[in-house]
């Protein structure tokens, strides 16, 4: 490997106690509001077919005309506390608000640019309010940061002229100055989640930008920021030149999943979801596949199999409402969460053969085994094989099921599991197996606690 100044910082997961927080999350909740939320994916009667919140860089909507729309920001339907009940009762561990996206306009009254909430009809903080809700409710909050900003004139995606890095030392300091601003403006903030971070004249400021993360992590000590903010010296993001991850997590899984432990590279990540194929914010005419929320529950179940957590996303309108689909994806999720989020919260990847019924979780602080059952077999018997010398003492089938699991030996290690007839399967069903190591016999199975 070579000597890097600019690179990793720490070989390994963190192992500190804020780290151990955010590593047994489970589920997040993505938050994409914006002045993007206005046009909502139209503009002059035409339908946008990309990313809502790009919508300032279709050639059909004029620039301007986007840039003045701050002047009609005034969302009426605004209420922080029922979103994060609802963020609440779904099940959300951590919330990621977006602060300033790409358009560069500012969710909060920042001193350092006209583009913000305060020069608007509404002109009150967004997030604040937004913050001591989510606090209030006990999700912790993150701050979403977009160094690419459509807006700033020292704003460059790469610099060829003297003028250029002029412009862009300017830039530079404006995006200090906003990034410290919002620490102190909001000090509960766990982490920051960065994005737009591909510029070529971003990924030449390795030792700028790692003075920043230094500076703001001694702001805010255990402050948790991910792989996305910076690149080495020699422009290698996410990992750097010697493959070493950059940031306490990998944040490269934007819309895709790992599908094997060998994946994750032995590193904490996340994985950001959309509900519609690619929508972060309010797109008024979804089109293409919407998923469910039995889809959104296995990516879930599968990312804490493999040691991750999963962010959804939600996309609030102009005025400030919630969607009904996304109301809806709340409110299935956390019904199911209700009675299994055992095998979500406090898990992560147990290291036993993938079987083809679904996943195993592990939770790390019970020991017990999670099975979390969405391919139903036609059987009714999951096959499981357990390592060598692991004894199978109890199981438990939670949920809201409940019932007998029929058990039986059928080799050294290996059993089959007979679910209880009338099993509802419309859903994931979940097994805890609670595990005994070394010869302890099966102690048989006992009823679901009622
Ligand atoms: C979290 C999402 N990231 C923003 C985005 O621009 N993604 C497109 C993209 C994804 C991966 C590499 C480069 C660019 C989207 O607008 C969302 O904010």
């Amino acid at each position: 490997s070579v000597t890097l100044e600019h690179g990793s910082k720490r070989l390994g997961k963190r192992t500190d106690p804020m780290m151990g927080v955010w590593r047994n999350y489970g589920l997040g909740q993505f938050i994409h509001w914006g002045l993007y939320a206005i046009p909502g994916g139209h503009w002059d009667g035409k339908y946008y077919s990309g990313a809502a919140e790009w919508i300032r860089s279709w050639n059909e909507m004029p620039k301007n005309a986007y840039d003045e729309l701050y002047k009609v920001f005034d969302p009426k339907a605004y209420d922080p506390k029922a979103w994060a009940k609802q963020a609440k009762d779904m099940g959300a561990k951590y919330m990621i608000i977006t602060t300033k996206h790409h358009d560069g306009f500012c969710l909060w009254p920042s001193q350092y640019t006209d583009y913000s909430v305060a020069k608007s009809p509404y002109n009150k903080d967004i997030i604040g309010p937004m913050v001591e809700a989510y606090d209030a409710e006990g999700i912790d909050v993150y701050l979403y940061f977009s160094v690419m900003d459509w807006n700033h004139p020292g704003y460059r995606s790469k610099l060829e002229t003297k003028e250029d890095e002029e412009a862009y030392e300017g830039f530079k300091e404006f995006t200090r100055n906003q990034l410290l601003e919002l620490l102190a403006f909001y000090p509960s903030t766990k982490g920051l989640w960065f994005d737009g971070t591909w510029d070529q004249a971003w990924i030449q400021q390795a030792a700028f930008a790692d003075e920043l993360e230094e500076e703001m992590r001694s702001v805010i000590p255990g402050l948790i920021i991910g792989s996305r903010f910076r690149a080495d010296e020699n422009g290698k993001r996410h990992f750097d030149t010697n493959g070493d991850l950059m940031g306490d997590y990998e944040q490269g899984w934007e819309r895709k999943m790992p599908n094997r432990i060998e994946d994750v590279n032995g590193n904490d990540w996340d994985c950001v979801m959309t509900v519609p194929e690619n929508q972060w914010g309010y797109h008024s005419d979804w089109k293409g596949h919407v998923k469910s929320s039995v889809e959104l529950i296995e990516m879930m179940v599968k990312a804490a199999s493999l040691d991750g957590n999963f962010v959804i996303n939600f996309g609030p309108d102009g005025q400030g409402n919630i969607r009904p689909e996304e109301s809806l994806i709340a409110k299935e999720v956390g019904e199911w969460m209700e009675s299994n989020a055992e095998a979500v919260y406090d898990c992560g990847y147990l290291d036993w053969e993938k079987q083809d019924w679904g996943y195993y979780t592990r939770n790390r602080k019970t020991g017990n085994v999670n099975l979390v059952v969405f391919n139903y077999p036609a059987s009714g018997k999951l096959r499981v094989k357990v390592p060598k010398g692991i004894k199978i003492q109890g199981i438990d089938l939670i949920g809201t099921n409940g019932g007998t699991i029929d058990l039986e030996e059928i080799h050294r290690d290996e059993y089959f599991l007979g679910l209880p007839k009338g099993t509802d399967h419309t859903k994931p069903v979940v097994l805890v197996m609670k595990i005994v190591e070394g010869d302890a016999e099966v102690q048989g199975v006992y009823e679901k606690a009622k």
